[in-house]
């Protein structure tokens, strides 16, 4: 079984809002490897991030997006550094992978203070920027295809990757 769509792109491009839209449109399951991870460590991102650091997550991550590119049939949002690893973007060829872009502004406005993103707790505007700066070639690497989410609903950016997916 394969996801029916991947979702990707930076913090606040709307990968779960919009995955949660589409997969209701859809009438499929919604699955964000964020949450895999927080319900398998038992706590949030946040303190996983304080208790055992960064590379501890990604390990995680990996194993995370890992088992949901196998067994999950839906929607998939994967966290925003997720395509960092080449041992993801490797998991990632061959399947619908949409990169929902954003540029810097709507970012900022949408990740507010960065509450609950632990690496965008100390400067958020700045540390977004060199982010997005950094991942923009990585995220286009694995997409299929790109949508535009700046100035843009849920509802209508939902409403364009579902008219991609279909046949
Ligand atoms: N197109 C949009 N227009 C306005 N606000 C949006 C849009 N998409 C998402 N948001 C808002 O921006 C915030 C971040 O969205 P969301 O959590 O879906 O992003 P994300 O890509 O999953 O981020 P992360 O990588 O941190 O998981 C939420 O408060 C959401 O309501
Ligand atoms: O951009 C990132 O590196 C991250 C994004 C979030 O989805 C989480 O996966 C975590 O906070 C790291
Ligand atoms: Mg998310």
């Amino acid at each position: 079984m394969a996801p029916v769509c991947v979702l990707v792109g930076a913090p606040g491009s709307g990968k779960t809002t919009i995955g949660q839209a589409l997969a209701a449109t859809l009438g499929v399951e919604f699955r964000d490897t964020d949450a895999d991870i927080e319900q398998l460590a038992g706590k949030p991102i946040s303190e996983i991030f304080v208790d055992e650091g960064e590379a501890h997550f990604r390990t995680l991550e990996r194993a995370a997006v890992a088992a949901a590119l196998a067994a999950h049939g839906g929607v998939l949002a994967l966290g925003g550094g997720a395509i960092l690893a080449e041992e993801n973007r490797a998991a990632l060829v061959g399947h619908t992978v949409v990169h929902l872009s954003v540029e810097l502004p709507d970012a900022v406005k949408r990740v507010g203070l960065g509450a609950g993103r632990p690496l965008l707790a100390l400067n958020p505007r700045a540390t977004l920027k060199h982010l997005m700066e950094q991942r923009r070639p990585l995220y286009a690497e694995v997409a299929t295809a790109t949508v535009i989410t700046d100035g843009r609903t849920p509802e209508e950016i939902a409403a364009e990757v579902a008219a991609l997916l279909k046949p």
